[in-house]
């Protein structure tokens, strides 16, 4: 697959005979819709069922946003918030704000935390802009994001009165149920739904990443063809070593099995931080249950190595490593050469930055190779959205055959739930009276 080339050779690790067939039969068994967790298999064809008119209803409304407001206020949590903001991130000049003329609108975030200094200095940074929102809530019930919306629901219909607020509200929501159907349904907000059969985190390629991509002026139609693309190139039938998806969840299973309990991932392009979160959510949730799974972690280089860069050298011998490679920059800065040469630089006079930090790469790859940290390298040709939207369907199909491996439901997380619980006790929530007072004692 040319928009991700995987390669374990740096794992040390040849794949058996045995472990093969079972990345085969656990991607049938996706494409099946057999396995555990099968009411939730909808992102397995998402990319190629998604039609050119849902695409042009995304761009539409997002048109509509970019032409209210200068800030859109993206409120949402967890699957709901962190595809969005990988994408963007990716896709996005870190000092774009820095410059004088913005040609998009600056989509923010919110609804991710309960901090009242966020909100407070969000709402009051808010007060200098023109504003629209667009809420995202698949349960339509989450604690976070219904917060923030009440606020920022508020200040749009404080500032340019209910009839207009409707016309600067959008809602990506369930079909049919929870608080957000029924709050947007009655104040008329435009809506989008997240289909049944797609989980939080598996859709970052329904309207709930898209529509804030779109409104950020992301190349949403290029996003999905790069992710059609995987679609075929991870499919039931391709051979197994064709298919990057199985070869990257197999070489994790032997990695995991002998010991190694914690990936991290990471790259030398701080644009795909937030990649890294949302990957964190879609392994963490999915395989981490019943006393199982790969603890994913992750780390920004070449920042990290500043700090990280110890314990993986040389720290318990549980990690493995994967890197997201870059092949080619999008720009190009040279290095000077420096008639002093006083910091003793001028080695490097003439060389591009990007060949710095690919040395930086294939250094720390050995060293840590040599540390006993197994390295899978996933190279990508370039950041673009198709490249990206490959890549985010890569890591999802690798998830749910990873998950099937490992013999985990990967669709749910009822372990999220346990906190709710407490949180709500502690907040008198109505019906939670006995388990207020049980919890009350306990603090
Ligand atoms: O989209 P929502 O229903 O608001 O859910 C947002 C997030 O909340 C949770 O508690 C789940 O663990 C996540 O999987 C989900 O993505």
């Amino acid at each position: 697959m040319k928009n991700v080339k995987l390669d374990i050779a740096k794992t040390g690790i040849e794949i058996s005979a045995d472990i093969e067939a079972k990345a085969q039969t656990a991607n049938a068994l996706l494409h099946s819709g057999k396995g555990a967790g099968n009411d939730f298999l909808g992102w397995v064809h998402l990319p190629s069922s998604i039609s050119e008119n849902e695409i042009d209803a995304i761009r539409k409304e997002a048109a509509k946003l970019r032409s209210k407001a200068d800030v859109v206020v993206c409120i949402g949590i967890g699957g709901s918030y962190l595809g969005a903001k990988a994408v963007l991130e990716a896709m996005s000049d870190p000092f774009k704000l820095l410059h004088k003329e913005q040609k998009d609108p600056t989509v923010i975030f919110a609804g991710q935390n309960i901090s009242e200094d966020y909100t407070a200095e969000l709402l009051a940074a808010l007060k200098e802009h023109s504003i629209a929102a667009i809420v995202i809530s698949k349960s339509g019930t989450t604690t976070e994001p219904a917060i923030a919306f009440r606020l920022i629901k508020a200040e749009i219909e404080k500032r340019y009165g209910k009839k207009e607020a409707a016309e600067r509200i959008v809602a990506i929501t369930d079909k049919a149920r929870g608080a957000l159907k029924t709050l947007a349904t009655q104040e008329g907000y435009p809506t989008f739904v997240i289909p049944d059969d797609v989980g939080g985190r598996f859709s970052v390629l329904t309207p709930v990443g898209l529509l804030p991509l779109a409104v950020a002026g992301v190349d949403i139609a290029a996003l999905v063809r790069g992710a059609q693309e995987m679609e075929k190139a991870t499919a039931e039938g391709v051979a197994f070593k064709e298919n990057p998806a199985a070869v990257y969840a197999a070489v994790r299973n032997i990695l995991y099995n002998g010991g190694k309990k914690i990936e991290i991932l990471g790259s030398y392009e701080p644009k795909l931080q937030y990649i890294n979160e949302w990957w964190k959510q879609l392994y963490g949730e999915s395989e981490g249950k019943q006393g199982k799974g790969i603890f994913p972690a992750s780390v920004t280089l070449t920042a990290d190595l500043h700090s990280m860069g110890q314990y993986i050298q040389d720290g318990e011998r549980t990690l493995f490593e994967t890197i997201i490679s870059v092949a080619k920059p999008a720009a190009e800065v040279l290095i000077e050469a420096d008639g002093e040469n006083l910091d003793g630089l001028n080695f490097l006079a003439g060389k591009r930055i990007s060949e710095v930090n690919r040395m930086a790469e294939l250094g720390v790859q050995l060293a840590h190779v040599d540390g006993g940290v197994p390295n899978i390298r996933i190279e990508i040709p370039e950041i673009s959205e198709s490249v990206i939207g490959g890549l985010l369907y890569f890591f999802e199909k690798a998830c749910g055959i990873s998950g099937y491996m490992l013999g985990v439901n990967p669709f749910d997380q009822p372990g999220v739930e346990a906190y709710k619980k407490n949180m709500f006790a502690l907040l008198d929530k109505p019906g939670y009276e006995e388990a207020s007072k049980a919890i009350k004692a306990r603090l």
